[in-house]
């Protein structure tokens, strides 16, 4: 193996979604099967030890891929060097609670971490934020990163675009491999708007395809909206394996590039496209190549998904003048 490893962090690595992360990164699911990874692991001082515990597995494994573990608590350290920073130590919603009764407790994280980002991460940095409210908390932590190109700080709703396409090919009665050009559109929260106008099974409009616009508003799209609450109440727990999946998947095809008529989902600053006020970090449909994406252009927006996008921006707005009010961006 002679290329250089690539350098991940990962916070909150003692977690639950990091249990089930890291060993998806160190076998090469993340970047590729032939790219080896250092990691560096964060965690709060009082969950060192069940991190370590982690990184002894990870050795135990024996991934010919992984080129060392380093484990900290402390961000300027964990992030010195980084290419890709998965940013998932938060509090996890639990029972009850809404995602914005997070907003004060995880904002607080992200400060610190986008200015240990901005101090000492390589010049390629890519950022994940897994953590809740993931747009928002990405929003802080890239306002405090301001010699890393905004661009590199993006929030996941991949789990939010796989769920949809779960949920779409049961209906269809089609494989997901079938149906292209998803798109989740806005937050990560119950107001995000899962897209079948634009989504595609055999080249035609998958909402044509189903032809039934009751089950698309009052099935399709809560059910995918509130699958994170539907998880938590069933598991007693925030999804973890399908979370980090699409944490994976998000990172994959950021890196390795979307396919020829395909795009995804991802949460990325807004340039203003669609009406999205720029700077606000929004799910978007998006391409990626070499490294780099863009927001797909010229989509026909009609007065139903309008609508549903105008309101789910809105709350990222919200979201955005509750942690300006709270003096974290
Ligand atoms: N965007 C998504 O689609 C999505 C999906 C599922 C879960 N989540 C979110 O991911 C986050 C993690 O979920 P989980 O189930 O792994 O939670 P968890 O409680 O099992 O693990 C969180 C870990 O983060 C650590 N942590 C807390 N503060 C930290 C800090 N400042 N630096 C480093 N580590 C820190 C904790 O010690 C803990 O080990 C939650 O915010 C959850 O809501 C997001
Ligand atoms: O909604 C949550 O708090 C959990 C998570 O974001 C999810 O979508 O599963």
């Amino acid at each position: 193996m002679t290329r250089t490893p690539v350098t991940v962090t990962v916070t909150g690595a003692a977690g639950q979604i990091g249990y089930a992360l890291l060993f998806r990164i160190a076998s090469g699911h993340l970047l590729g099967a032939d790219v080896p990874v250092k990691l560096r692991l964060l965690e709060i001082p009082q969950a060192v030890k069940a991190a370590e515990g982690t990184a002894m597995e990870l050795d135990d494994c024996a991934f010919p891929l992984l080129q060392g573990i380093d484990i900290f608590d402390d961000a300027t350290a964990a992030f010195q060097g980084t290419n890709v920073a998965l940013l998932v130590g938060a509090r996890p919603r639990t029972k009850g609670m809404e995602r914005g009764d997070l907003l004060e407790a995880n904002g607080g994280i992200f400060k610190p971490q986008g200015e240990a980002i901005n101090a000492g991460a390589a010049d390629d940095v890519k950022v994940l934020v897994v953590g809740n409210p993931a747009n928002t908390n990405a929003l802080i932590a890239q306002s405090h990163a301001p010699d890393v190109p905004a661009a590199r700080f993006t929030a996941m709703t991949r789990l939010d675009h796989n769920r949809a396409l779960a949920q779409l090919s049961k209906k269809a009665g089609v494989s997901v491999a079938d149906i292209k050009k998803m798109t989740i559109w806005g937050n990560h929260s119950a107001t995000q708007y899962p897209d079948l106008f634009h989504a595609e099974i055999g080249g035609k409009s998958a909402a044509a395809v189903v032809n039934d616009q009751k089950w698309l508003e009052d099935d399709f799209i809560p059910t995918v909206a509130k699958r994170g609450a539907a998880i938590i109440e069933a598991r007693g727990a925030s999804s973890a394996a399908s979370a980090a999946s699409a944490a994976i998947d998000h990172v994959h095809t950021w890196v390795n590039g979307t396919a020829e008529g395909d795009w995804t989902s991802m949460a990325v600053v807004s340039d203003g496209s669609y009406g999205v006020p720029e700077g606000l970090i929004s799910s978007f449909p998006v391409t990626t190549k070499d490294g780099e994406w863009s927001i797909v252009q010229g989509l026909e927006i009609d007065e139903f998904s309008r609508g549903r996008i105008d309101a789910t921006v809105g709350e990222l707005a919200e979201e955005r003048d509750a942690v300006r009010k709270l003096g974290l961006i």
